[in-house]
């Protein structure tokens, strides 16, 4: 493979412009699954389909015939867009992304390139346009998912075998630059794109038609912000190109799962994308196996934005517009712990200090704080400290009470113990480390 890519990454690094700082810097985030797979919810005449929800149109006991007419019954009676929008706000989500079209087709934007939209159905709402505006209402950023793969679209193909799927998929590649220049200026104030269903041999052999997209997109919405997941180089490599470099403008790959250590992160911006139960991003009448607690919720976002990502909580709402209690519930608890302690979650960035088994380090950009964000309390009620290398604490305090400072007792190899007072500890809880510059020079600086 040449040593020079024609259609790889073309920026080596992170993104440095102010529309990806606001990015780098929101810390929790919603995704939304909505649309014609809500109405079975995972089940069909009594069974359950044990997959995810919204891929039940593949299952083998739902007929193509009965999931493509069912948009017929699309009757959202409860949506209210205003209402989603106060309760991502109220739980302290900073961007919602939104599904215009999952792999099925169906489009919640009238689109004029197919009739398997919002608009045939008894909704006729423009959703797509309900949700944006009503987001950027309450000043949450909105992003736009979109599956490249659409198992409506006849001109759909996983792979290119013959000429006559290349001919179609000429046709489809067309097809999605219309509805992709279509979301983009009717939803100007979209400030990114989340493309998914983009791992088959089609797309891979589609490298440069990608480039070429991808940068007709960015140059129709200037600022505009695409992941890892969207681009495929001109040998058909996914995420990061022949040359080792992402192609994106953050790792788009942890879905469902978290980065163990910052090594894992390579230096890209990132964030998780993650269901509340084990698995399904759709409405599921009956959740499968493990559900999330709130406090796992926030665990996970303090472990997110420790790492330097963002975590992003999927909800599936109901064919009617409305949320599950469960979902309901758990905004609200997350909303009560973040309306206290989101100044360790909004704008914070690795802080690169040894990991200690309390809890999580965050450190917020372009300031000499540093936050422990608290999970475990051990039975000592000491919790170790041990800045990195040229960085010293001056001062701690909890977030909640910034009157009153906690001592440090000093150990050996430049730690520390903060000493907690006896108390029930209920709830996570953040407590503030000001710090200076100072102590052992690291190698880098001697
Ligand atoms: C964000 C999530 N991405 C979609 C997905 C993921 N996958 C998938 C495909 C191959 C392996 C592992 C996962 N298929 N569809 C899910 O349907 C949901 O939209």
């Amino acid at each position: 493979q040449p040593k020079v890519l024609q259609h790889g990454a073309h920026r080596v690094g992170k993104r440095t412009d102010v529309e990806m700082a606001t990015w780098r810097g929101y810390g929790m985030g919603q995704f939304i699954h909505w649309g014609v797979y809500s109405l079975f919810g995972g089940e069909l005449n009594g069974n359950y389909y044990n997959g995810a929800a919204e891929w039940i149109r593949s299952w083998k006991d739902m007929p193509n015939g009965v999931y493509d007419s069912a948009y017929k019954q699309f009757n959202p009676s409860s949506f209210d867009a205003t209402q989603w929008a106060k309760m991502a706000k109220q739980m302290g989500v900073r961007y919602v992304t939104f599904t215009t079209k999952h792999h099925d087709g169906f489009c919640l934007w009238p689109s004029k390139y197919t009739d398997y939209t919002i608009a045939n159905s008894p909704c006729k709402k423009d959703i797509v346009k309900q949700v944006v505006d009503a987001y950027t209402k309450e000043g949450i950023d909105v992003y736009l998912y979109f599956s490249i793969m659409d198992w409506h679209n006849p001109d759909w193909r996983y792979d290119l075998k013959t000429k006559e799927d290349s001919v179609a998929f000429e046709r489809f590649k067309l097809f999605t630059k219309k509805q992709l220049t279509e979301l983009l200026q009717q939803y100007p104030q979209t400030k990114g794109l989340w493309f998914d269903g983009t791992w088959d041999n089609s797309w891979k052999k589609s490298g440069a038609f990608t480039d070429t997209l991808e940068q007709y997109l960015k140059t129709l919405h200037p600022g505009l912000i695409i992941g890892s997941r969207f681009r495929a180089d001109e040998f058909g490599n996914r995420h990061v190109d022949a040359t080792g470099v992402l192609m994106g403008d953050y790792e788009q790959g942890w879905e469902r799962k978290i980065p163990k250590t910052y090594a894992d992160v390579h230096g890209n911006d990132w964030d998780c994308v993650m269901t509340i139960p084990e698995n399904g991003w759709g409405y599921q009448k009956k959740w499968l196996g493990h559900w999330k607690t709130t406090n796992e919720i926030l665990e996970m976002t303090a472990q997110c934005v420790s790492l330097g990502g963002n975590f992003v909580l999927n909800f599936g709402p109901k064919p009617d517009g409305t949320f599950r209690p469960e979902e309901v519930e758990i905004a609200k608890e997350a909303g009560e712990w973040m309306k206290i302690n989101n100044a360790a979650i909004y704008n914070c960035e690795y802080a690169g200090w040894e990991k200690q088994d309390w809890g999580y380090y965050t450190k917020k950009t372009n300031e000499n704080k540093v936050y422990m964000i608290v999970f475990n309390v051990p039975v000592s009620r000491s919790l170790k400290v041990k800045p990195s290398k040229n960085t010293l604490v001056d001062k701690a305090y909890l977030l909640t009470a910034p009157g009153k400072t906690l001592s440090l007792e000093k150990l050996d190899y430049d730690a520390s113990f903060i000493q907690l007072p006896s108390a029930q500890y209920k709830q996570p809880f953040v407590i503030v480390l000001e710090t200076k510059e100072g102590g052992e020079k690291s190698d880098e600086q001697k």
